[in-house]
């Protein structure tokens, strides 16, 4: 081949196997972290690393701007780049070809990175929890492969869970913000910093929306994962009220238990064992003929713990929670639909079923008509569609109830909340104050006797001086004194 400037500049220009990479997380003090990028225009990756993000999800938000301004960085390079490509047409190119040389030239610093791939390690060096962006773009990328046909379910070695993951060398292509990025999953990746048999997420985009990627889809990853973690682990409240078509669902984010449930300890045994001998009961429910059902009344006065005694329930049986407003279901095929959609191991809230049954001169004619359904519904032939499911009805006036509500197999177990009792208090004091015992309890035990006090009122006053413990007894003492002289 003849000697030519033409065939130099494009042998230099011959586009290179690896696009442009940013390697996520890597222990490198801040000071140090600048774009490895040469004037060299052959070099083909500008490989920039950041100082470790902590453990902590939020703080990889934090380097992520961090990483932003790396990158602007990249660019700015960029600009040096043609600087120095220009300084060296001047010194080394004809001019004639100089132009050519340096269009070519731009053509590369363009085109070469066109592609660019950010790298997410399961381990960082020297470490031996899992990285939490790593973590979290796991998460995130199960729930986009959910739809696909052959897929490994895995128990995922962070979370202890059964998890859907990607495959090995798989590529899954994700859109955000009308952006096309491309995911792969490298598995046993030979790099001496990382562990053998550990993997490695490629992310791959076009160049121009590396900022984007980095300020905005990046961290939605993390929020995504932390919403899907919490909802793959959570129980959930599922809200059903008039607009019914699909219930809203909420994390249950309630951690009342029976450990800090603040009732009589006899009730508290009682309830547990009802429980436990429902949720044992299958067989026994299929030898007797009945579905698998149980009902509960729980009554009392506001503030005494209705609803958290239901969260106690559902987090003892790890049953998800439908609040079924049945003031706003007006039709009785929407209350039919919706009691055949409830799953199994599910609990069904029918809260304040007083202002339901005993509707006033205001309230629709149709509601008293809903009421009756559901009386059929829970005893007739309705109750056989779906089994392992608890309804619960609220009152805080049982007098006001219809008898026929009352009637065992409808209401299996009465439960009455009651005011705060000295035992009750004491599980408060506990709960709040970390106290078993105290110089000021037994008057406290006397003014309980004297007065009624709910738990969410006690409760109240003991947080109010959380740090200063006899404080906070002092002033729930003052507090109950107070209600003596009304
Ligand atoms: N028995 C209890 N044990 C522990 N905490 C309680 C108890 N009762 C009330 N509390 C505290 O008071 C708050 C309010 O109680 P809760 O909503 O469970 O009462 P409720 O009887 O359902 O009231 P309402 O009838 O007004 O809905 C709770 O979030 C909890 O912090």
């Amino acid at each position: 081949m003849a000697f030519s400037y033409k065939n130099i500049i494009n042998s230099w220009c011959t586009p290179g196997p690896s696009p442009s990479r940013l390697f996520l997380g890597t222990q490198r003090p801040l000071n140090s972290l600048k774009p490895n990028s040469s004037p060299n225009p052959t070099n083909k990756i500008n490989r920039v690393q950041i100082l470790n993000a902590t453990q902590h999800p939020s703080s990889y938000v934090a380097s992520l701007a961090t990483f932003a301004i790396l990158t602007r960085s990249v660019a700015n390079d960029v600009l040096t780049v043609g600087k120095e490509l220009r300084a060296i047409a001047d010194e080394f190119i004809p001019r004639e070809y100089q132009d050519y040389y340096l269009h070519e030239m731009k053509k590369l610093l363009i085109t070469k990175t066109t592609e660019f791939t950010i790298v997410i390690d399961e381990y960082q060096p020297q470490s031996n929890s899992p990285d939490e962006m790593f973590k979290a773009v796991e998460t995130y990328l199960g729930s986009k492969v959910n739809e696909s046909c052959v897929r490994k379910v895995s128990v995922c070695k962070h979370k202890e869970t059964l998890a859907v993951r990607m495959n090995e060398n798989e590529e899954i292509i994700d859109e955000f913000d009308g952006v096309q990025v491309k995911w792969r999953l490298a598995t046993n990746i030979e790099t001496g910093d990382l562990q053998s048999g550990s993997k490695r997420y490629e992310l791959t985009f076009h160049n121009r929306h590396r900022f984007m990627i980095l300020e905005s889809y990046l961290p939605y990853i993390l929020d995504r994962a932390n919403e899907i973690t919490a909802c793959e682990s959570g129980l959930k409240l599922h809200l059903i009220d008039k607009g019914y078509t699909e219930p809203k669902t909420i994390v249950l984010n309630n951690p009342m238990t029976f450990d800090t449930l603040a009732i009589e300890p006899e009730l508290k045994k009682t309830i547990v064992d009802d429980l436990d001998s429902f949720k044992n009961g299958k067989e026994y429910y299929r030898r007797i003929g009945k579905v698998w059902k149980r009902g509960y009344l729980i009554y009392g006065p506001s503030g005494t713990g209705k609803s958290s005694l239901i969260a106690s329930m559902a987090n003892y049986l790890n049953y998800d929670i439908y609040d079924v407003d049945l003031a706003e279901i007006d039709s009785d095929s929407k209350l039919k639909s919706i009691l055949l959609e409830m799953p199994s191991k599910s609990i069904l809230v029918f809260e304040d079923i007083d202002q339901i049954q005993n509707p006033t001169s205001d309230d629709k004619p149709s509601r008293k008509r809903t009421f009756a359904r559901l009386l059929n519904f829970m005893d007739g032939i309705w109750s056989c569609c779906g089994e392992e499911r608890i309804f619960v009805f609220t009152t805080k006036c049982k007098d006001k109830l219809d008898p026929t509500l009352l009637r065992a197999g409808r209401m299996d177990m009465h439960i009455q909340m009651s005011y705060c009792t000295f035992s009750a208090f004491k599980q408060l004091a506990f709960n709040y104050l970390e106290l078993q015992e105290h110089k000021l309890f037994e008057q406290i035990e006397e003014l309980l006797q004297a007065v009624n006090a709910t738990p969410a009122d006690v409760a109240g006053e003991l947080m109010k001086c959380k740090k200063d413990a006899t404080a906070s007894l002092e002033k729930l003492i003052a507090y109950l004194e107070k209600k003596t002289c009304l």
